[in-house]
């Protein structure tokens, strides 16, 4: 996950590391952290969302997978992220979801991105998408392990 937002509030640096440490190690979740940039009264929001998106799309390592979380993208109930998240491994590729900032995420992310994913109609506030995604994805993994934390 790379996402733009540093120094989050504890309720959810605690959320986030309530599920990232239910991953196996084999399907590790790793969070990378983008600095946002100072959005001062004149601030120029064009440029601070093109360094955000050149830092973002830096961050992503060669070859993987490119998912973006967009209000617009494409809705998925558990049962579709699981039969996404089989994909992904059967791929090979590591996944990096992409979590914008306040004005969201920059043209050049959006560009870049293979799949655009959607966690509601409602625009959410950055930190708590964190939550939300590291929950899905966790409930996705439960379901193609017969793990019974998801139940229908
Ligand atoms: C506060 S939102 C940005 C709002 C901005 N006006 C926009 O339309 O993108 C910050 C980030 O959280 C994520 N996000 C917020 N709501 C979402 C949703 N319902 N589905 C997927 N991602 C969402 C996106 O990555 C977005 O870039």
């Amino acid at each position: 996950m790379i996402a733009v937002g540093t120094k989050m509030p504890a309720w959810v640096e605690t959320g986030f590391a309530e599920y990232q440490r239910r991953f196996p190690k084999d399907m590790a979740l790793e969070l990378i952290e983008i600095p946002a940039g100072k959005r001062g009264k004149n601030a120029d929001i064009k440029r601070i969302l093109h360094t955000e998106g050149e830092k973002t799309l830096a961050a992503i390592p060669k070859g993987n997978r490119i998912v973006t979380l967009e209000v617009t993208g494409k809705p998925l109930d558990t049962h579709q992220l699981a039969k996404n998240m089989e994909k992904w491994q059967l791929d090979g590729r590591d996944v990096s979801l992409l979590i914008g900032g306040p004005e969201g995420l920059a043209p050049e992310c959006i560009a870049a991105s293979e799949q655009k994913w959607s966690l509601s109609n409602l625009t959410l506030p950055h930190p708590l998408v964190r939550i939300i995604v590291a929950e899905s994805l966790y409930r996705g993994w439960s379901l193609n392990n017969n793990h019974p934390y998801h139940r229908e």
